[in-house]
């Protein structure tokens, strides 16, 4: 496998976020998870971006995922308000209610300018962890408006849980560890699709972002390309990039859990979104974590006597619960100062 030579129209340094044929590896060609495996090596190592080309992903589902998003969000406001996200993020996130706190290269203040839809895995009202009144577990919400809504988007869902499970043997190999070693804290994976659509914003000040300067929380995340640019990338000398924008790939990016495995080696890299269209820009962004009950340590390939680990032990729900409180308005009346 060879990265794909780079598109003749992307701005930004030639080559920097590498785009990636999954072909060989997801037919299981002799060689071909090394192969992939060093080339994520070494993006992760730089800017933790990489596009996917031949992934598998049906465009179709790609494509009606986009359609119904966009749908939602040409709802009534009503409509979409009796959806609204409670404790956790799960429904209608509307316009202002997400003000990113946590960046280390952006002092934030200003709430994001996008309103989002969260859906996560499918429960059903008997699901054992719902009875039980697992903080963290919830049922998704639908519009009864959309019929086609639910079913478009779980499909996109689970083959998006798949092929980001696939990729875990790619990611261990470039850490140097055995390929299934991220499999026993992946059984039952914390994914989220997040539908976002971030209103126009053709003045730049740079103090408003339809999405500031934030690194993801979970494992890998996952961005079919949107129509639009206005995705960009902190590059580790602080000038920002953008991905390679080849319509039916995905942009993949690393996140915090990766970066805590890796002891930094795969550190999570700090982007942000800017619309600067006349027009709103649509992202569906599909995040993969780890179970709320695995238990995060650095990987044994990525300490050594010199390079000791720079991180305690973390369960992730422990993570998750933390950061529902932090970035989000309305349940910061509970957040831990400090
Ligand atoms: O809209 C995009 O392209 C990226 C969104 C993003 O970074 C996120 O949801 O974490
Ligand atoms: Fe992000």
């Amino acid at each position: 496998m060879s990265a794909i030579a780079q598109h003749a129209d992307i701005p930004g340094p030639e080559g920097r976020i590498p785009v990636l044929d999954l072909g060989p590896y997801l037919a299981g060609a002799p060689g071909a998870r090394e192969d992939l495996a060093r080339h994520v090596a070494r993006s992760c190592r730089d800017t933790g971006f990489l596009v996917l080309a031949n992934h598998g992903v049906p465009e179709r589902m790609v494509a009606d995922t986009f359609a119904q998003s966009a749908r939602f969000f040409d709802l009534p406001m009503d409509d979409k308000l009796a959806l609204k996200v409670g404790d956790i993020n799960i429904g209608y996130l509307p316009m202002g209610a997400q003000t990113i706190r946590t960046s280390t290269v952006h002092a934030n203040k200003r709430p994001n300018r996008n309103e989002s839809f969260y859906i996560v895995r499918d429960r059903t009202p008997d699901d054992p962890e719902i009875l039980a009144g697992h903080p963290m577990v919830g049922l998704n919400k639908w519009p009864a408006a959309l019929p086609e809504f639910r079913a478009a988007t779980m499909a996109y869902f689970a083959t998006m849980q798949a092929l980001a499970h696939r990729l875990l043997p790619a990611f261990a190999t470039a850490l140097d560890l055995p390929p299934d070693y991220f499999d026993r804290d992946f059984t039952d994976p914390t994914c989220t699709l997040r539908l976002i659509r971030y209103e126009p914003q053709p003045a730049v000040d740079g103090e408003t972002f339809g999405f500031a300067p934030h690194i993801d929380t979970n494992f890998t995340t996952f961005l079919a390309q949107s129509r639009l640019p206005g995705l960009e990338v902190r590059t580790k000398e602080g000038t920002w990039i953008r991905p390679p924008a080849i319509p039916g790939t995905f942009v993949v990016n690393t996140a915090e859990m990766l970066g805590r495995y890796s002891n930094d080696r795969f550190a999570p890299t700090p982007h942000r979104v800017i619309n600067q269209a006349n027009e709103a820009r649509y992202a569906i962004p599909f995040f993969y974590g780890p179970d709320n009950e695995a238990v995060i340590r650095v990987v044994p390939s990525c300490t050594s006597p010199d390079d000791p680990p720079r991180y305690e032990p973390l369960r992730y729900i422990d993570h998750r619960m933390n950061l529902n409180r932090t970035n989000f308005d309305h349940r910061r009346k509970d957040a831990p100062t400090g």
